[in-house]
């Protein structure tokens, strides 16, 4: 372990204190090597008042555009309508940001190239997923397909932009129904608060276009499930996950660890997985 002090530690922001953000809150206050938890965002203060005088260190609380003011790193964890006002003031700064609201990113792709122009960088984490490891390295060789299939309890899609257009009644399902088979980047319109990790799995390999998805409405599930298949010239590999969801059904309990362990690649001196 290393002996940092405060003055080398890197601070962390974060926008938004829901399902994904107050646990990765909770972490960092725990003590995450070399981090330090420096400011929070949230639409409501005082809805959070308790929650934040519970940490040890209670961070300073901003507005979503000045976090990259107050720290390194600014972890968007906040509905996918924020991204935009979260990452740009912070990449334009020259920090990073991770983004957990991947989907937001293909309509605000330019933000990419806004933070390559100022020294920032935009960090996806895994999420609710599995293998982007694998998927960044066979697509350093030439990846054919990407096909994901993506199943959740009727809680975990209520509300879904897709389901509501087309008047879909998932209420009363007794049995799967498939509701969309199309590319990543036509599921992330019609569930963004569903297939981040489709996102995610097309821009660590073949992009929104080319990868493949089907998204159901299940009854007879209780965890949300995704299962990936992939065919590449080094190999063909096969993923599945069963998340447990957090207590937003929509959003599985792993998202949070996830960008904890994100979190703290960034000043691990052993580092495991690309
Ligand atoms: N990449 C991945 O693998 C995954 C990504 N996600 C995505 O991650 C994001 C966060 O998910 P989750 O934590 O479950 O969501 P929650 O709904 O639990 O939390 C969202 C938080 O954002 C806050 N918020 C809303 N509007 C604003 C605003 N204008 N300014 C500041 N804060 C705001 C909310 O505030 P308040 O508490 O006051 O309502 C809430 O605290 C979502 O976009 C979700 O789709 C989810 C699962 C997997
Ligand atoms: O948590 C999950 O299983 C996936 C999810 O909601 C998302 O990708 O938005």
């Amino acid at each position: 372990m290393t002996d940092q002090n405060a003055q080398n530690e890197l601070r962390v922001a974060i926008a938004g204190l829901g399902s994904i953000g107050s646990k990765i809150a909770a972490a960092l206050d725990q003590g995450v090597e070399g981090l330090t938890l420096s400011a929070i965002a949230v639409r409501d203060p005082a809805k959070h008042q308790a929650f934040l005088s519970g940490l040890r260190r209670p961070p300073q609380i901003l507005a979503i555009d000045q976090l990259g003011d107050a720290a390194d790193i600014v972890v968007e964890c906040a509905p996918s309508s924020q991204l935009r006002a979260i990452v740009e003031p912070a990449v334009k700064r020259g920090r990073a940001a991770v983004v957990v609201s991947v989907g937001g990113l293909l309509d605000n792709f330019d933000l990419v190239d806004l933070a390559r122009t100022n020294g920032g960088r935009i960090l996806v984490p895994t999420g609710a997923l599995i293998g982007l490891d694998a998927v960044n390295a066979a697509v350093v060789g030439t990846i054919h397909s990407v096909k994901m299939v993506t199943r959740k309890p009727i809680d975990g899609l209520k509300g879904a932009p897709f389901i509501v257009e087309n008047n879909i009644d998932i209420d009363n399902l007794r049995e799967p129904l498939k509701l969309f088979e199309g590319s990543a980047r036509e599921a992330a319109k019609g569930f963004p608060a569903n297939v981040n990790v489709a996102v995610a799995l097309s821009l660590a390999g073949i992009g929104p276009d080319r990868t493949q998805m089907q998204v159901w409405a299940d009854p007879t599930v209780t965890r949300n499930v995704h299962r990936i298949e992939v065919e590449a010239d080094s190999a063909r590999f096969s993923m599945g996950i069963e998340n447990i969801p957090s207590e937003n059904p929509k959003t599985g309990m792993i998202t949070a660890l996830s960008v904890i362990a994100l979190l703290r690649k960034q000043r691990a001196t052993l580092c495991v997985g690309t």
